[in-house]
């Protein structure tokens, strides 16, 4: 989604309409062009990627859109907390002499707790001896002292003080119920207090977990200006299902992924990075960080 790009130069101002705005195809383009050598020059591909100083300090045009507010996820992508559930799910199957793999996972991940535990008894095929709501009490009596050990995934921390601090508005929406929520933030209270809202798998709002969008519907309404245009929301995700939730929902989204996920899940999302820390808020129309995190 490409608007004008604007080129200021000392004498006038050059429109630029992105030639090669399609809506099918997202092209990250940046461009930063000497005005004089740009204006003798027919805008071809390759000139268009070819970066150069602009006289005056503009600053560098979103590739992607101009966003203004930000959903995070929050299991796998602010916290590391999916290798508890894996940890849990590979000790239950074992009992059963079957093994857990990530293409189970990868379709449980992202989604409401009944949801995942239905899928995971009946791909694993052990649905006649342990029942999907059995699952869920003899997993959560398992992750009770997993969950308040939780760290942060790297550079979860830097980013959302950035954004706060540069007054964009943050908010989570979370397949997590909120007896989980409580006890997988309860070391990072103070981080997660930068949160303008946060809707928990358990919301009224959330009739349907992910795929559906519809915690990310209610994430967006919430906000002081809610709801907030879509096209205008960015949101951070881990898992394919949410991944799916935000395109449903109308939304940008960034995947950052378990490098155990195959490739083959992570098509889907507008941008692929694998950490927080490859994240460039400008290509997105955000403030740029200061530091130099590379
Ligand atoms: O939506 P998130 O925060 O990833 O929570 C999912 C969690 O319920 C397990 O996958
Ligand atoms: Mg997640």
């Amino acid at each position: 989604m490409f608007g004008q790009t604007m080129l200021a130069t000392p004498t006038r101002f050059v429109a630029l309409t992105n030639p090669f705005r399609s809506s099918s195809t997202k092209i990250p383009i940046s461009v930063s062009l000497f005005p004089e050598a740009f204006l003798h020059k027919p805008l071809t591909r390759a000139s268009v990627h070819l970066r150069f100083v602009a006289t005056m300090s503009t600053p560098a045009a979103a590739v992607y859109a101009t966003i203004t507010h930000v959903i995070f996820d929050m299991d796998g992508l602010l916290l590391d907390t999916e290798k508890f559930y894996t940890e849990v799910q590979e000790k239950i199957l074992a009992r059963y002499n079957k093994t857990f793999d990530w293409s189970l996972k990868a379709k449980m991940m992202g989604r409401k707790a009944i949801e995942a535990a239905r899928l995971f008894v009946d791909e694993s095929g052990i649905s006649d001896s342990l029942s999907a709501e059995d699952f869920i009490v003899e997993r959560e009596s398992m992750l009770q002292g997993l969950f308040p050990t939780s760290d942060l995934m790297p550079g979860a921390s830097r980013l959302l003080r950035h954004l706060h601090g540069k007054g964009i508005p943050i908010c989570i929406a979370t397949g997590t119920h909120t007896r989980h929520f409580d006890l997988k933030t309860q070391r990072h209270r103070e981080l997660f207090s930068l949160m303008h809202h946060v809707v928990r798998g358990d919301d009224p709002e959330v009739k349907e977990g992910k795929p559906a969008p519809d915690g990310f519907l209610a994430a967006s309404r919430r906000f002081e200006d809610g709801p907030v245009d879509p096209r205008k929301v960015l949101v951070f995700e881990d898992a394919p299902s949410g991944v799916q939730a935000a395109i449903n929902a109308g939304m940008n989204v960034i995947m950052v992924p378990d490098p155990r996920l195959d490739k083959s899940y992570c098509g889907a999302a507008d941008q692929v990075l694998a950490s927080l820390l490859d994240f460039k808020p400008e290509e997105w129309g955000l403030p740029s960080f200061q530091d130099s995190h590379n």
